[in-house]
């Protein structure tokens, strides 16, 4: 466990059997999970395997069709999933604010969870002194002032993340948080989201991903999903073996971790000394 948490560390979310169904098709079946304070998981899966769906109960936006998603303590069915919902720092890759608001603006709606600024709504001094301490957080300084259009695809990603932590969640959801992101602000991402558990050790995160090359090297647990259906799930360092990894995206992998970051490669026979080729 990463900064001495023990094993007893407080749920924030815990999901028993649950089962998504859509148009009479199963998308997701015998799901259970636990996440606690402080721990960083990834569910790694194909296209289709059903993260984005998994993560939509996660963040209290969809129901189960069947079994119990508890989410910072509130079963879904229970209450109210918008006020819960506050409470989740979620990042959507797909977030638009509406309108050309800065970054500081961005960041301040993590405060209304609403894209665009509320009309009439005036953050207090603290929020803002806040809101510019996150900015620098993500790297974003010098680019506080600056409008959404004229973002780059990195510098939309890291303000979104600083907008989710705005309101002090217990949890943060990043979807897909490096799609469209070239090699810089990739490491970039990453690099801000390592640095995070240092500054938030209590903060639990899942990440949503199918390139095991974005796992910041602090992903303390993985879920890999086939088919809708958790093929293993743990610590990473147990999830994460070639064999495993192979099983879940149905394709020969070998799958290495250097200085802390997985990658993956297509496995090719072994040729024979004493033979002609593989694959002749
Ligand atoms: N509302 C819906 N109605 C019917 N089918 C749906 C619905 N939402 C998702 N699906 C289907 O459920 C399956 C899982 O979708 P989901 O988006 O959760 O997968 P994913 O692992 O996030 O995929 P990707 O990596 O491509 O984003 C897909 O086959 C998708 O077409």
């Amino acid at each position: 466990m990463p900064h001495g948490f023990p094993v007893t560390a407080p749920p924030v979310l815990c999901v028993t059997d649950a089962a998504v169904v859509r148009d009479g098709r199963p998308i997701l079946s015998e799901v259970s999970l636990t996440v606690r304070a402080g721990e960083h998981w990834a569910l790694l899966g194909a296209n289709g395997a059903g993260k984005s769906t998994l993560l939509s109960l996660l963040g209290a936006v969809a129901h189960p069709t069947r079994g119990t998603v508890e989410v910072l303590g509130h079963r879904l069915g229970r209450v109210d999933l918008r006020e819960l919902r506050s409470y989740v720092g979620h990042v959507n890759p797909r977030h638009d604010p509406g309108s050309p608001l800065t970054v500081r603006d961005v960041v301040l709606t993590g405060l209304t969870n609403t894209n665009d600024r509320v009309p009439r709504w005036q953050p207090t001094p603290e929020q803002v002194v806040e809101a510019d301490r996150l900015i620098g957080l993500l790297g974003l300084g010098e680019r506080h002032g600056a409008r959404w259009p004229t973002l780059s695809q990195g510098e939309r990603g890291r303000t979104l993340i600083a907008r989710a932590l705005m309101p002090r969640p217990r949890l943060l959801l990043l979807d897909e948080p490096a799609t469209g992101l070239d090699v810089a602000g990739r490491e970039q991402l990453i690099e801000r989201l390592d640095a995070l558990q240092d500054t938030y050790p209590q903060l639990a995160s899942v990440l949503v991903t199918h390139h095991l090359e974005e796992l910041p090297p602090g992903t303390t647990h993985v879920m890999l999903l086939r088919d809708g259906r958790p093929l293993a799930a743990g610590p990473a360092d147990e999830v994460l073996t070639s064999d495993q990894v192979s099983k879940c995206f149905d394709h020969p992998i070998r799958l290495t971790r250097t200085d802390g970051r997985w990658s993956v490669r297509a496995s090719r026979p072994t040729a024979r000394p004493d033979g002609p080729p593989p694959g002749r």
